[in-house]
């Protein structure tokens, strides 16, 4: 049995964790950090959780991390970094959702995140844990930076295509929508029911930081222009849809395309390729670990379409999490994490 921390439990992704974690046979939570939050039982912070035997939240810098063998950590970007290195000297393993440890190069991080890295050393070693394409950097990682959920939505729909050269290097553009948890439980303006209800807005445009994240992911496989990505707010609670338009290399059908994915993903208990006009929606993986693709046709020749979807707080963040954290200690990649969609 493994004992964890989770960072940030006060906050949506720690709480979604907390979640995961109190189902998952190999793990028990040794403590829980909050910061306004913090000294409160877990109940109090988040009802749902009442009734359940967790421990109370208490500030990082209180925590004793002797006996801690992980730490989740689901800080705010920039707000964890000297935290992540300290639990670092105490624990074998840090599993961080933010977007701190992502990009590789501390000189793109402070150009997109606006300060420079506090732990660029940190950076050399760490694994970036897009589960299906990380697994053999995974066993015994001891930093794993999480992809942020629209790079998780999109580089799942994208990578085996760019990886086998079915699509040109001239065109990728990213079509998103995220549920409102995906800002965090902060109280903003932007954020109130009235706000977001019956409608929908597009934010970040030209400019969303998952773009050059994206990129990075991108060049390792063999895409080396620059993509357009543009994220939209719709009001659902959970959930991620990421509709990404390519053109395909001479050679390539759609149906080629499709069966490329089907075999890619044909091991991967949390990704699931759609059969041939079958639309996945957001509605069937809400709660779950699952990825959904559908590729289509476009009515432009030799466009295709490929629509992702996945729950935010699940595979675009807690629950990809626990899946990486398995992996580095060689368990099977499901624990905890069996849980089918929520739906209606
Ligand atoms: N929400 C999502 O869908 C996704 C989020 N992520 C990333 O996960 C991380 C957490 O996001 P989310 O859970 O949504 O955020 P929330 O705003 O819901 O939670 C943030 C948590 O961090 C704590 N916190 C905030 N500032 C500090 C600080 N300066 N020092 C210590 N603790 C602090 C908060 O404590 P308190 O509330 O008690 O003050 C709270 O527990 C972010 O980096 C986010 O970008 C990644 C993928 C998806
Ligand atoms: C609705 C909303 O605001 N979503 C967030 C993305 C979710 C997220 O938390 O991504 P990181 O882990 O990279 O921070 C955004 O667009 O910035």
């Amino acid at each position: 049995m493994k004992t964890a921390a989770i960072f940030g439990a006060s906050g949506y992704t720690g709480a979604e964790t907390v979640r995961l974690l109190l189902g998952h046979p190999e793990i028990e939570i040794g403590a829980l950090s909050a910061n306004r939050r913090a000294d409160e039982a877990y109940g109090d912070v988040f009802a749902n959780f009442s009734g359940q035997s967790l421990p109370t939240t208490q500030k990082i810098e209180d925590i004793d991390l002797t006996g801690i063998d992980v730490v989740f950590s689901c800080l705010p970007h920039s707000t964890g970094q000297a935290a992540i290195a300290t639990a670092l000297d105490h624990v074998d393993t840090v599993i961080d959702v933010s977007a701190d440890f992502r990009l590789s190069d501390p000189a793109e991080f402070e150009a997109v995140y606006g300060a420079p890295h506090s732990q660029p050393a940190l950076l050399e070693d760490r694994v970036y844990g897009l589960t299906e394409f990380a697994r053999s950097d995974l066993l015994g990682a001891r930093l794993v930076a999480c992809p942020g959920c629209f790079p998780t939505c999109s580089l799942l729909a994208l990578l085996p295509g760019v990886e086998a050269s079915a699509f040109t290097d001239s065109l990728i553009i990213i079509d998103a929508k995220t549920g409102v948890t995906g800002a965090g439980r902060k109280a903003t303006l932007g954020l109130h029911f009235s706000e977001v209800s019956d409608g929908a807005h597009a934010y970040g445009i030209g400019n969303h930081r998952h773009a050059p994240e994206m990129e990075q992911e991108l060049r390792l496989f063999g895409h080396t222009s620059a993509i357009s990505f543009t994220p939209h707010l719709v009001p659902m609670n959970r959930g991620m849809i990421a509709t990404c338009y390519v053109e395909l290399t001479e050679d390539w059908s759609v149906e080629r395309v499709r069966q490329l994915y089907a075999e890619r993903y044909s091991a991967d208990p949390f990704v699931t390729i759609m059969p041939d006009g079958e639309v996945p929606q957001t509605r069937h993986v809400r709660g779950s670990n699952e990825a959904r693709i559908g590729i289509f046709a476009d009515r432009v020749p030799g466009r295709a379409i490929i629509v992702s979807v996945i729950d935010n707080l699940t595979k675009g963040s807690s629950g990809q999490a626990v899946q990486n954290y398995n992996l580095t200690q060689g368990w099977t990649e499901t624990l905890g994490l069996g849980a089918t969609g929520l739906f209606p």
